[in-house]
């Protein structure tokens, strides 16, 4: 017996029942001719083509534009009667309250519109006795106008003792009446026909005003697109955006709460508006590219962002035409002037044009972006303004081999290049040092800096271990995702950073792949600068700038790769939630002979050498018996508290934590300790100039021996 293999129908063994239903085998179609298809294709096309075409033409659009005017112009007018005449518009706004779930505001409505209803009310009751008391008061107005007018014409023909006047106040008042009459019956008649053409011209003008035409038949300097984007520009631009939720609340009448008004900001406008019910502004930032062209920007100038404390409110900064295109100013240290790694390096030009620090002190990067979009130049531009801090040690290792760093290799402690096992391993030997040099750091810091929870200047000019310290990780997803050597590096990272922000020890990432499967997520959360250059998706964007940040509007894929060279969208470099910065560029290109790189490197050296104006490393110990002669003065006795007061102020840095034990450490060896005079501990003068005198000639005597 063969067994056959079960029939099956859509992937299963074929049911007893079957709950398919076939379709019925069809008899062979005959054939039908497939010409008319095609004609009906070509007929429709040629009829959409007419109706698009005719369009361009300037009668046509004219003769629509105008219609559109005057039809659109007495729909406004119809509902604006309607409205001053009923409680549509209270209604219309209870909606809209509602709608935002504005309570207070729908209260607000009701109660207006009962107060609407209630004096309409009484108007038409008023209007009503009025009607009704017409005849009386009609009766009654003439009967005293012509009595007073009989009483002026007996006035009048007792004056002129004429009786024939007694009459005529009355007779002028019915010949008045005659001319309006005369008047009325001449102009009455073109009135009637004009009345039509003047209310046709009064809908032409308010739906022109309105713009009540569609877009294609408006004239075209018509479309006002304004370049300064105010509150009508932004609502006009909002209103263009597609949106079927903004576009319905608009319809309703919605008005925005203007949060903060269009102010002018840096170079550019700064505006924050409430958004409706059913509008976030990730969907207002999702059509960023129509809102820049509806503003007449390119998609780099407009800026629309949800502020972390504010929900609901689209923070919207639109920059001035082309302003993030112009050239850049030159780096400020590029021909003088030395650095403060507590202070930071001036490193770009903020969107708004003001000054961008990148600070090194309690700092770490993560650059990332597509290649040749400047990320090596924002590094170098930090690592030149590091170095020309003379304490600052500076370290590099570039995964990739490449010549960016070359030119600091003088000032470098350490420069490993390139991408092979033994330099990323030299990377990873790097991060287990620092390790080891952020733990003895904290004990160092923990024994030294007293009060202090971080490294200040004077701790670090004080003791040589405690030098800041930068250092450079290029091209750092080598390291990061090195089959072997990746995860050690990873956990070692992130270790670093957790501590090094206290430590005086910077740490810069750079990336061209900053996803998660290149750099744990771990590392970029920890570091507190993150710089996003042009990137190639929203997956690297966020992996650069934080989850959900490209959704929020906060992305760096609007860049363009070779156009927006230096910018980037950065987090960290101000309190703002973001910022896009223009990076300096310190120009060096070998081919072209240029090379503005170097000069700063010798700059650097110069200082380092102690060969150039060193403000800093020259730190030269305090003399503790010379500056409290300095601080007595002429004064014979000064009180203890007030001596150490007075060295406070003259080297806050030395003397702030000094307490009495530390005079008294410095004094007694010469025997001029503080001592109690009339109940409370003094310093006398004469005893420590004496001890000055007594030092010098220690001093003397001890050159004298070294001569010998
Ligand atoms: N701020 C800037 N302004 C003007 N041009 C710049 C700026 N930064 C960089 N460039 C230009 O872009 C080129 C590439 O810059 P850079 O090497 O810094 O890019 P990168 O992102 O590090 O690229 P890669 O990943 O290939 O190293 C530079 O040689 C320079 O010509």
């Amino acid at each position: 017996m063969t067994e056959t293999a079960p029939e099956k129908v859509n992937g299963h063994v074929k049911p007893q029942v079957s709950l398919l239903k076939f379709a019925p085998a069809q008899p062979s179609a005959p054939v039908v001719e497939k010409t008319e298809e095609p004609r009906r294709r070509v007929r429709i096309d040629h009829l959409r083509r007419v109706v698009v075409e005719v369009r361009t033409h300037d009668g046509y659009r004219a003769l629509i534009r105008h219609g559109a005017y005057t039809w659109g112009g007495a729909r406004i007018l119809a509902r604006r009667a309607w409205e001053s005449r009923t409680t549509a518009r209270h209604e219309r706004m209870m909606r809209i309250a509602e709608a935002s779930g504005n309570e207070e505001l729908v209260r607000q409505w009701e109660q207006r519109a009962y107060a609407y209803r209630f004096a309409r009310h009484r108007r038409r009751v008023e209007l009503l006795q009025m009607v009704m008391n017409a005849p009386k008061t009609i009766a009654t107005g003439v009967g005293a106008g012509a009595g007073v007018l009989l009483l002026l014409g007996v006035m009048l023909a007792w004056a002129n003792h004429d009786v024939a006047d007694v009459l005529t106040p009355i007779t002028a008042v019915v010949e008045f009446v005659a001319w309006v009459a005369f008047i009325a019956g001449v102009i009455w008649e073109p009135l009637l026909y004009a009345l039509p053409f003047l209310a046709l011209a009064g809908a032409w003008k308010v739906g022109r005003g309105q713009q009540a035409a569609p877009t294609w038949a408006l004239p075209a300097d018509a479309e006002e697109r304004d370049v300064v984007p105010d509150e009508n520009a932004i609502l006009r631009a909002l209103g263009k955006l597609s949106i079927p939720q903004l576009n319905a609340a608009i319809k309703e009448g919605w008005q925005p709460r203007w949060v903060s008004p269009t102010t002018r900001s840096g170079n550019g406008y700064h505006t924050q508006l409430q958004l409706p019910m059913g509008v976030t502004v990730e969907m207002i930032a999702g059509k960023k590219n129509v809102l820049a062209h509806n503003l007449m920007r390119k998609p780099i100038e407009v800026w629309p962002v949800e502020p972390p404390k504010q929900p609901g409110v689209l923070d919207l900064w639109v920059a001035d035409q082309g302003s993030l295109s112009g050239p850049i100013p030159p780096w400020p240290l590029l021909l003088e002037g030395t650095a403060d790694y507590f202070k930071g390096v001036p490193v770009a030009v903020s969107q708004r044009g003001e000054p961008i620090v990148g600070k090194l002190m309690a700092s770490n990067y993560m650059v990332g972006g597509i290649m040749g979009q400047g990320k090596s130049s924002l590094v170098i531009a930090l690592l030149l303004g590091a170095i020309l801090a003379p304490i600052v040690i500076a370290e590099v290792y570039c995964m990739a081999y490449n010549v960016d760093f070359d030119p600091l290799k003088p000032r470098l402690r350490r420069l490993v290049k390139g991408d092979d096992d033994e330099q990323v391993k030299d990377a990873l030997d790097a991060l287990r040092r620092l390790r080891d040099e952020v733990t003895e750091r904290g004990k160092l810091l923990e024994s030294l800096g007293g009060e202090a929870t971080k490294l200040t200047r004077e701790l670090a000019l004080k003791d040589p271990r405690m030098q800041p310290m930068v250092v450079v990780f290029d091209e750092v997803h080598e390291l990061f995702g090195h089959k072997e050597y990746g995860k050690e590096a990873g956990e070692l990272a992130v270790k670093v950073l957790k501590k090094a922000r206290k430590v005086g020890i910077t740490l810069i990432f750079t990336t061209v792949s900053p996803t998660a499967d290149s750099i744990p997520r771990d590392v970029t959360r920890n570091t507190s600068n993150r710089v996003a250059f042009a990137v190639g998706d929203h997956v690297a964007n966020d992996g650069l700038l934080g989850t959900g940040k490209h959704k929020a509007g906060i992305t760096a894929t609007t860049l363009i790769p070779g156009v927006d060279v230096g910018t980037a969208v950065t987090f960290g470099f101000t309190s703002k939630p973001f910022e896009v910065i223009r990076s300096h560029y310190i120009a060096r290109d070998p081919e072209k002979g240029i090379d503005e790189v170097t000069p700063v490197v010798e700059r650097a050296m110069g200082l380092y050498d102690g060969t150039g104006p060193v403000e800093e490393a020259e730190h030269q110990a305090a003399d503790a018996l010379a500056d409290v002669a300095a601080v007595l003065g002429d004064e014979q006795r000064v009180l203890v508290q007030e001596v150490l007061h007075r060295l406070a102020e003259h080297n806050p840095g030395e003397y702030r934590d000094w307490s009495p034990t530390d005079l008294k450490r410095v004094l007694e060896p010469y025997g001029a300790e503080q001592y109690k005079s009339a109940g409370r501990m003094v310093v006398s003068r004469d005893r420590v100039q004496e001890a000055i005198l007594a030092r010098l000639g220690d001093d003397l005597d001890d050159e004298g021996a070294d001569d010998i």
